[in-house]
């Protein structure tokens, strides 16, 4: 089930000296130039609402100025929202006192930020137990644990150095890590990614990916670039001035963009690496167990319209294909046996794998066996169909 980690509601951010007056023109309809001009003020954030589940990797992207650093400093009040509410586990924290807010930031909440925010005179396994310290926490015991997020992020050798003597990824590593020392549940990450080299960067997407899976933190991150938002997002958010346009699933922005804003930025995304084989593959049915007379299973191919047929175990599991050129070949030299007909080296992949690891597949020409993640038939998905899938704006 899932379960409302942070939720906006109404949240409004006005930036400037007459903010009442500004609001009110908001709330009267005006747009944020309209509000600009008028009264001196930036509408940051403009009327969001949104539920942030447990344990989501929650993308907030958008063009520079659409709001997403001031929604994800308003979660943790480093920037005070004008109106509306916020909600962290249930608890109101936009009006809640200064030291509860310290409280929830130094036990809830850890940020990593762009530029890695690392005390520069001070060594790795020191900045990473930096939270530790805050905490309360025992030398000793913040030493064992900072070390035992290093080796996490692969950078316990480096425990001794400064930042200065690591490169730009292994700085941000060092940055996750801290993050990830204090045993907050949750994580805001600005751009977190952005100044690293395209290469660095997937490497650290892949890394956050891989630790999300084990650790199922709720993330909130922000991106401005929309391949990197659909590749590590469960959910993207998509902000325009202030607002927020689309909340998905990376399918969901890319196979159903709500407006012309949303499809521009997906249409320069690579599908193969958004869209899920089980979105596109077709269900069909499949012939339970290998015995049954020939003629009767060329007959149901006939049925189904088919040329081949899977067939499944007691268990749903696909065992082999059956090709009908190959069963009329056998029915007229006289062989029965349907087991020996089978070709039992077929492709076959999981349904939540990405249209892109069906690729390699695709070389034996055969009709792949889409299963899900327990193995069971679910269908089929053609080397034609995965092309198609890839290059049609509407898989
Ligand atoms: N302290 C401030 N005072 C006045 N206006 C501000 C302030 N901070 C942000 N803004 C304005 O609020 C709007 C939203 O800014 P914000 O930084 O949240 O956007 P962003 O999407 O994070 O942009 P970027 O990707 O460039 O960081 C912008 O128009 C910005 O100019």
């Amino acid at each position: 089930m899932t379960e409302t980690k942070i939720h906006l509601e109404n949240l409004i951010k006005i930036y400037g000296k007459h903010t009442s007056t500004a609001l009110q023109r908001f709330r009267e309809g005006a747009t944020r130039e309209m509000i600009l001009k008028e009264t001196g003020n930036v509408l940051g954030i403009a009327d969001v609402s949104l539920k942030i589940n447990r344990g989501e990797l929650f993308v907030i992207m958008g063009l520079s100025g659409s709001g997403k650093s001031t929604l994800v400093r308003c979660i943790n009040r480093l920037i005070e929202p004008t109106s509306g509410n916020i909600y962290i586990d249930g608890e109101e924290v936009v009006h809640t006192s200064q030291k509860r807010i310290r409280e929830i930031r130094r036990t809830k909440i850890a940020m990593v930020f762009q530029k890695f925010g690392l005390f520069p005179h001070q060594s790795v396994i020191e900045n990473v137990a930096y939270g530790l310290k805050v905490q309360g926490m025992d030398l000793k015991e913040r030493r064992e644990k900072a070390i035992d997020i290093l080796e996490r992020v692969g950078l316990a050798d480096w425990r001794n150095y400064l930042p200065s003597s690591l490169s730009g990824g292994m700085q941000q590593r060092v940055g996750l890590a801290r993050a990830l020392a204090t045993d907050a549940e949750i994580l805001l990450m600005d751009e977190a990614f952005s100044a690293l080299d395209p290469l660095i960067r997937r490497e650290m997407q892949d890394e956050l990916m891989r630790l999300q899976a084990e650790l199922r933190k709720t993330i909130v991150f922000i991106s401005h670039d929309i391949q990197e938002a659909l590749k590590i997002g469960d959910r993207v958010a998509i902000m325009k001035d202030g607002a927020v346009v689309q909340v998905g699933t990376p399918e969901d922005l890319v196979l159903r963009p709500i407006d012309e804003y949303v499809r521009a930025f997906t249409q320069e995304v690579n599908r193969a690496q958004v869209v899920k084989i089980g979105t596109v593959s077709r269900k069909t049915n499949p012939l339970n167990g290998d015995r049954h007379r020939i003629g009767l299973v060329l007959e149901q191919m006939e049925q189904q319209g088919v040329n081949q047929l899977y067939v499944v175990n007691e268990e749903k599991v696909p065992v082999g294909l059956l090709q009908k050129h190959r069963l009329e070949y056998a029915l007229n030299n006289g062989n029965q046996n349907l087991a020996d007909l089978m070709v039992n080296d077929f492709p076959r992949i999981e349904d939540f794998h990405c249209l892109e690891a069906a690729f390699s597949l695709s070389d034996s020409g055969l009709p792949i066996a889409v299963t899900n993640a327990d193995g069971q038939f679910h269908g089929i998905i053609t080397p034609k169909e995965v092309l198609m899938s890839m290059s049609s704006p509407r898989a």
